[in-house]
């Protein structure tokens, strides 16, 4: 699973990244495991489907920044979150680079409500549409779904679209 290349002790000095957050909601039906994504409407990643997340702002923790971007996307209140991993993705040549905090709710409620930024769905854990999400998700969204908590980096190509190198490893964050 681990890939060599790119490594966050890699990055300039300079370029310090910006967090932001992705949380997932997931429920048990009679037909399986289910996950909740949200199709992005606008913005950076439109017409991806993604958790639900976004930048953390100033003087707010990340959990914090999560639980509030969960419920101004999707209209869930989460009232409790584990991290489940950490990613860095980097686009545009060392441009933008991005510490993404991933955390699966792990009590919430709410009926997923369409926002200006997402319209929510609930996807079966064996059926995701990979080829309408980034394409990293389709490295680590099967740890995430087997339980496991995880860390890594993605340098994407000049497109932004695919992946030029990558590393990812089980982590712990207990
Ligand atoms: N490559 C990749 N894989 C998985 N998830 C993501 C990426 N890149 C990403 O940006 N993301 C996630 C991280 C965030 O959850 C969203 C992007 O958030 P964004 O919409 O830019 O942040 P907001 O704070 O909502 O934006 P504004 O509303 O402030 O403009 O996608």
């Amino acid at each position: 699973m681990t890939q060599d290349h790119g490594t966050v002790a890699a990055l300039p000095q300079e370029k310090q990244p910006q967090d932001l957050t992705l949380v997932f909601c997931r429920r048990r039906t009679a037909d399986g495991p289910e996950i909740l994504l949200g199709l992005k409407k606008k913005g950076f990643g439109t017409g991806k489907w993604n958790g639900f997340g976004g930048k953390v702002e100033a003087g707010e923790s990340i959990e914090v920044a999560a639980k509030r971007e969960l419920l101004e996307e999707a209209g869930v209140t989460a009232t409790k979150v584990a991290k489940r991993g950490h990613l860095t993705f980097v686009l545009d040549s060392y441009e933008h680079i991005m510490k993404v905090h991933l955390y699966e709710a792990v009590e919430w409620h709410g009926e997923p409500t369409e926002s200006d930024e997402m319209a929510p769905r609930w996807y079966r854990e064996d059926a995701l549409p990979f080829e309408l999400m980034w394409a990293d998700d389709a490295h680590w969204m099967p740890l995430f779904l087997a339980g496991k908590s995880f860390e890594g980096e993605f340098i994407f190509k000049p497109d932004s679209v695919s992946i030029d190198t990558h590393w990812l490893r089980e982590a712990s964050f207990e």
